[in-house]
C-alpha cells in the first residue's frame, strides 16, 4: 500500500465499515419502463454482484426509469445522498441517440469524475468490439457513492462488470470512510494541505475543571451577543428571478414599464363609447386578450367585443360587462353578434384599468431588504426584471460530534446510536431557507474535532456542530476551538432548558471571520437552540429585518412543574371557538433526549423558571405564556 494511504487508513479518525457493500441499479430504458420489453440487463448485473460479491453485498434497490434527464438525476441524487448507497450502476442511456442522456444526468449531479473506470471499460471493451466506441460512459462520485454508467445490453453489461468488478471493494472503502476523511484524503491526493494534530491534551482527565469555567448568560443576552458579534453580510449576487424565493432584496427595484401597458378592459363585454349612452350598437370586431389594439378608432354607434385583459380600442372610454347587454341580431348563420343592445348608461372609464394604474412606471415596487416571497416574485416577473440583486446567503456547514453515531441508513453496531441531529439541523435550516451542507460526523478526539472543523471552516461562514460542549472528558469542541483556532467563546452556557451547555464562538481562518454555533447533544436541545440562536444569527448575515422568531400568547393547558432555567416545551396549538388565545398543549414527556416531543409540535412555550417574579414551583393551567411558532401553519380548530 502507498505510505500515504497508508498513513490515512491508520489515522485515529478513520471508520472504515468493509464489511458490507450497498449497490443501486438503475436501468435507463423507455421500452422498459413502459413495459414493452423486458429488462434483462438489470437482473443480470444483479446475479453477477451476488455471485461475485456474496453475502458482502447487498442489492439496496433496484428500479427502471425511461430516458428523462431529470428523473434519472433525481434518481441519482436521492440514492447518492446521506449515504444510501456505496455503488450505483447505471445500465442503458449511453448511445448516441437523441434520447440517450444517462450520461448527462450523471455529470450533472456527481462531484468528482473517475475518468479511470469509464477509461478502463472503453479500453478493454474495444478489444471485443469496436462498437464500444459509441458508449458515453461515465463514471463519477457524489458524497460517498460511486455512480458507475453501463451500456445497456446484456452482454456488454457482463463484460464491463468484469472489467471493474475488482476496483469495486478498494473504491468503496476509500469512499466509506466519514466524509472529513475523504476530503482529507483527497486533499493530500491533490497536494493540498493537510491538517496537523490539535494542541488539545486529553490525558489530563483528573485535572479536570469540575466547575464551568463559563458563566451562565440568559437567553436574551445570548441572542443580543450573537446579533452584535455576526455583522450583515455586504456581499450582493444577481439571481434569476425564478430562483429568489426567500432571498434579501439589495436594492430598490423599480417598474420599467408601467403595468398595465395598455388600457386594459376589466370585463368581458363591449368596449363603448360612453357619450353613445344605452341603445342598440353594431358590433364592429372582436378584440381579444393577446390582440395588437385595434386602431380603427370606434366610431359613434358601433361597439367592439372586449375580453378581460384586452386592449381597449382607440375611441372607446369605457366597457359594458356581457350581463348588462341584450342580443338584438346575429348573423344569418346565427354564429356572430351583428347587433346587441347595451341597457345601462355607461360612465366614463367604466370597467378599465388605465395605463400604470396597478404599477406606474420608474415607481419603487419593492425596497431593498424585502424577503422575496411568491407576491413579491410576481411582481418582478410582472414589471420585467428578469434577474434581481440579492444579498449573499451565509454558507453553512452542519457537524455531529460523539463515538457513538452512525449514519441513519446503516446497521447499528453495539453502543451506537443514530446521528439524528445532522439531519434536524440541516432540515431545520432549509425551512428557514438556509442550505447547509453536512460536514460529517467528528470523532471524540482533539485531531478528528480539529480535522473536520477545518474543513468545515474552509468552505463556509458558520459552523453548526452538535454535541461535546458540555462537562465531559469527551467534550472537546470549546477546547478545540480555543486552542487549536485561537476562537473567542462568546458564551458558552446559557440559562436555559433545554440548551444549557449551548456555545458560540468566533475566530479568524485563512483571514476570514467564522462563526460557531455548538449546540448540544441532546437532539432536543439541538433543535432548541437551532431555532433560538442560530436562526436569528444567520439572519443577521444576510440582512434579514426581522431576526427573531415569531412570538405569540398561549394559554398553557396543563399545569407544568417548573425547572431552575426558563425552560422552551414543546406543545400543539388548538384553537377553541370560545377562547381568543390558543391553547398550548405539551407533547409529553420533555427529557432532551426525547426528539419525538416535536412530533406534533407547533410552538416552543416559555415556561419561566422556577420561584422566579409570579410564579413558585409549578406554572398552573390556563396561565398565559409567550411562544415561539415553529409551524404556523399547523393549529387544530375545535
Ligand atoms: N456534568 C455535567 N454533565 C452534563 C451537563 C452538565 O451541566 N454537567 N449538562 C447536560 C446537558 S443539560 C446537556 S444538554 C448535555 C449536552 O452534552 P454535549 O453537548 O456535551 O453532548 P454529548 O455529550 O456529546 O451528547 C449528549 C447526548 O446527545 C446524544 N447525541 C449527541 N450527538 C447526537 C446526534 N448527532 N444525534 C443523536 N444524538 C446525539 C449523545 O449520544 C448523548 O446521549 O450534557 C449534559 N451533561
Ligand atoms: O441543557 Mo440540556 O439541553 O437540558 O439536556
Ligand atoms: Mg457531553
Amino acid at each position: 500500500m502507498m505510505p500515504f494511504l497508508d498513513s490515512i487508513l491508520n489515522s485515529p479518525i478513520l471508520f472504515v465499515d468493509m464489511d458490507m457493500i450497498r449497490f443501486v441499479i438503475l436501468t435507463v430504458s423507455d421500452s422498459c419502463s413502459k413495459g414493452e420489453k423486458d429488462d434483462e440487463a438489470g437482473p443480470e448485473l444483479m446475479s453477477l454482484i451476488n455471485n461475485h460479491f456474496g453475502n458482502t453485498s447487498k442489492i439496496e434497490h433496484v428500479e427502471i426509469l425511461p430516458d428523462e434527464k431529470s428523473q434519472i438525476k433525481d434518481f441519482l441524487k436521492k440514492w447518492s445522498s446521506h449515504n444510501r448507497s456505496d455503488v450505483i450502476f447505471t445500465v442503458g442511456g449511453t448511445g448516441l441517440s437523441p434520447r440517450d442522456v444517462t450520461p448527462e444526468a450523471t455529470k450533472s449531479v456527481i462531484e468528482r469524475e473517475v475518468p479511470g473506470i469509464s477509461l478502463a471499460i472503453l479500453c478493454k471493451s474495444l478489444e471485443i468490439t469496436d462498437m464500444a466506441m459509441l458508449s458515453r460512459s461515465v463514471t463519477g462520485i457524489r458524497n460517498n457513492t460511486l455512480i458507475i454508467n453501463f451500456p445497456g445490453s446484456t452482454k456488454a453489461v457482463g463484460e464491463c462488470f468484469g472489467f471493474i468488478k475488482n476496483v469495486i471493494p478498494h473504491a468503496v472503502a476509500l469512499l466509506k470512510n466519514e466524509e472529513n476523511l475523504v476530503s482529507d484524503f483527497h486533499g493530500r491526493l491533490q497536494g493540498r494541505r493537510s491538517v496537523s494534530p490539535s494542541k488539545v491534551k486529553t490525558n489530563l482527565v483528573a485535572q479536570r475543571s469540575r466547575v464551568s469555567p463559563y458563566p451562565m448568560v440568559e437567553v436574551a443576552h445570548a441572542i443580543d451577543l450573537i446579533l452584535k458579534e455576526i455583522s450583515a453580510t455586504r456581499e450582493t449576487e444577481n439571481v434569476d428571478i425564478a430562483e429568489s424565493l426567500g432571498r434579501v432584496l439589495a436594492e430598490n427595484v423599480y417598474a420599467k414599464d408601467p403595468v398595465p401597458p395598455f388600457p386594459a378592459s376589466i370585463k368581458d363585454g363591449y368596449a363603448v363609447i360612453s357619450s353613445d349612452k344605452e341603445g342598440i350598437r353594431n358590433v364592429r370586431e372582436e378584440a381579444a386578450a393577446g390582440d395588437k389594439p385595434v386602431d380603427q378608432p370606434l366610431q359613434p354607434g358601433e361597439v367592439i367585443r372586449i375580453s378581460t385583459g384586452a386592449p381597449l380600442p382607440l375611441g372607446a372610454d369605457a366597457v359594458v360587462q356581457v350581463e348588462d347587454t341584450d342580443l338584438i341580431k346575429a348573423s344569418d348563420d346565427g354564429s356572430i353578434e351583428m347587433e346587441v343592445k347595451i341597457k345601462v348608461a355607461p360612465r366614463p372609464g367604466q370597467d378599465i384599468r388605465p395605463i400604470g394604474s396597478d404599477i406606474s412606471v420608474n415607481s419603487v415596487i419593492i425596497e431593498k431588504g424585502a424577503l422575496l416571497t411568491a407576491g413579491h416574485i410576481g411582481v418582478l416577473a410582472t414589471v420585467g426584471h428578469h434577474t434581481v440583486a440579492v444579498f449573499r446567503k451565509p454558507c453553512v456547514a452542519v457537524v455531529s460530534t460523539g463515538n457513538e453515531l452512525q449514519s441513519p441508513h446503516e446497521k447499528l453496531k453495539p453502543g451506537h446510536i443514530r446521528d439524528s441531529n445532522k439531519l434536524t439541523l440541516l432540515n431545520l435550516l432549509k425551512q428557514y431557507g438556509f442550505e447547509a451542507s453536512d460536514a460529517g460526523i467528528a470523532k471524540d478526539n482533539p485531531d478528528s474535532v480539529k480535522a473536520v472543523l477545518t474543513f468545515a471552516f474552509d468552505e463556509n461562514d458558520v459552523v453548526v456542530t452538535s454535541g461535546g460542549v458540555s462537562m465531559g472528558e469527551h467534550d472537546l469542541i470549546k477546547q478545540v476551538l480555543v486552542e487549536d483556532f485561537d476562537a473567542t467563546i462568546l458564551f458558552g452556557r446559557v440559562n436555559v432548558k433545554p440548551g444549557k451547555p449551548t456555545t458560540f464562538a468566533t475566530c479568524t481562518f485563512n483571514g476570514r471571520r467564522k462563526f460557531v454555533f455548538g449546540l448540544p447533544g441532546n437532539p432536543v436541545s439541538a433543535l432548541v437552540t437551532g431555532t433560538l440562536f442560530v436562526l436569528p444569527g444567520l439572519k443577521k448575515m444576510e440582512n434579514y429585518e426581522n431576526l427573531r422568531p415569531p412570538v405569540i400568547s398561549v394559554r398553557l393547558n396543563k399545569k407544568m412543574i417548573l425547572d431552575p432555567r426558563p425552560e422552551y416545551i414543546r406543545a400543539r396549538l388548538r384553537k377553541c371557538s370560545n377562547d381568543d388565545i390558543l391553547e398550548a398543549i405539551p407533547t409529553g414527556n420533555q427529557i432532551s433526549s426525547r426528539i419525538n416531543s416535536f412530533v406534533g409540535a407547533s410552538a416552543l412555550v416559555r415556561l419561566p423558571a422556577k420561584n422566579s417574579q409570579g410564579f413558585g414551583e409549578i406554572c398552573d393551567e390556563g396561565t398565559v405564556l409567550e411562544a415561539i411558532l415553529i409551524q404556523p401553519l399547523s393549529i387544530e380548530y375545535v
